[in-house]
């Protein structure tokens, strides 16, 4: 297969994000499915390149001055200190030029975000933020939860070196991947000894001080990451409810917990505003992972940052007061109820608690957790704040 070949996957598959509104991610696996000859370094260098060019696209633009895909895959590969092809398409693309362009580019442009959510993020984090852009432009680390109903993240790291996957500790029980192939194809995997799941997002559960025999709620559940890790931390004892708008997110996890020996979650899905109500001061612990920018997870899915709008961040905040306000309602007297997003902007998280503890005087903030990439975490940013009924 020759080289240009594999530079035009590449951009049709920019392209095809960009025309149709499709998620890279999907795309992304879609093409190399469709190519089993590429080989690893070939599959590599597509979606690295895939990725780093989405998420450095206005910087790129920039360099370039145009929108044109071959000047700013040039201009990937030069940024990367790689030489160019003698293609005509990138004839006029040079180091000198480049620079000379980003030399005069904004800094919102040279770190490669939209302006205004470069103006948010730098009100709130000054100094700190260009660590933070650039840590979020950067592609992500591969995580493992060890589901500890199993055995331990070092049994599990033994068996997982037997399948030639190399792993590091990372805190009790998680592993970061350091090398090896398709970890979904592992053995460990199909027995349910792991879950994928950043470093970080593995640290919201645990803030629910759950134990066996409790009673709790994870009320945006989706394919259930968090109910799964909950499940594992209350020993597979007790109830854990786990809801969503959407059945087929409910579905696969019912699969996952299946291959994880968990039979302690209920699945249900939210029809209508009578689901919840009906469960008002049922449940001990409360988690609320509610639905957001993902502005922590860039890293991960860089084209979200350029379909995120103003009036999106808007609409996804009134929906998270909204579901904050009624979903508390769960929440025994004595309880505790974990508000968490994968987002770092305010308005996502320390607004929208401090406007329902306005509202609501039962509720106090016992514990605040902010991970920000590039400042206090090599995983994704997230945020999560532990509030506790009291009468
Ligand atoms: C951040 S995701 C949850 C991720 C999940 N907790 C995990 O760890 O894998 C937010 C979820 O909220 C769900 N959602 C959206 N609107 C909702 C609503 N009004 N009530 C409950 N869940 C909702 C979405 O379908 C999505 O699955």
């Amino acid at each position: 297969m020759s080289n240009r070949y594999l530079i035009e996957q590449i951009l049709s598959t920019l392209a095809t994000v960009e025309s149709d509104q499709i998620y890279a991610d999907k795309l992304i696996e879609t093409t190399l499915r469709n190519h089993p000859e590429w080989n690893g370094a070939e599959r590599g260098e597509y979606v690295t390149t895939c990725y780093g060019m989405l998420s450095q696209k206005r910087k790129l633009e920039a360099a370039v001055g145009s929108n044109s895909l071959w000047a700013m895959w040039a201009a990937f590969q030069l940024l990367n200190g790689k030489a160019l092809p003698d293609y005509d398409e990138v004839e006029d693309i040079t180091v000198e030029r480049i620079e000379a362009n980003l030399a005069d580019a904004s800094e919102s442009a040279f770190l490669s975000y939209p302006e205004w959510l470069h103006e948010k993020a730098k009100a709130e984090y000054g100094e700190k933020w260009p660590a933070i852009a650039k840590a979020m432009n950067s592609r992500p680390n591969t995580y493992l939860r060890c589901n500890t109903l199993k055995g331990s993240a070092a049994e599990l790291q033994q068996k997982l070196e037997l399948e030639r996957t190399q792993t590091t500790l990372e805190g009790d029980d998680a592993l970061l991947v350091d090398s090896g192939a398709n970890i979904f194809k592992t053995k460990a995997f199909q027995d349910g000894w792991f879950e994928m799941q950043d470093v970080g997002s593995q640290r919201i559960a645990p803030l629910l001080d759950v134990r066996p025999g409790l009673r709790v709620v994870d009320a945006c559940s989706g394919s259930g990451g968090k109910s799964l890790h909950l499940a594992a931390l209350m020993n597979n004892k007790g109830y854990v409810l786990a809801m969503d708008i959407h059945e087929h997110k409910l579905q696969t996890l019912k699969k996952r917990a299946k291959r994880a020996g968990i039979h302690m979650i209920e699945t249900r899905v939210i029809k209508n505003s009578k689901t919840v109500k009906r469960l008002k001061d049922k449940f001990d612990r409360v988690l609320l992972d509610v639905p957001c920018t993902g502005s922590g997870v860039f890293k991960r899915n860089p084209d979200a940052k350029w379909n995120l709008s103003e009036q999106g961040l808007l609409e996804l905040t009134q929906l998270q007061s909204e579901i904050l306000q009624r979903y508390s309602q769960m929440c025994k007297v004595g309880g505790k109820l974990v508000y968490a997003t994968c987002s770092i902007l305010p308005e996502e998280n320390r607004a929208q608690v401090e406007a329902f503890l306005a509202n609501n005087a039962n509720f106090k903030l016992a514990e605040e957790m902010k991970l920000l990439p590039g400042v206090n975490t090599e995983g994704d940013g997230f945020y999560a704040a532990v509030l506790e009924r009291a009468e």
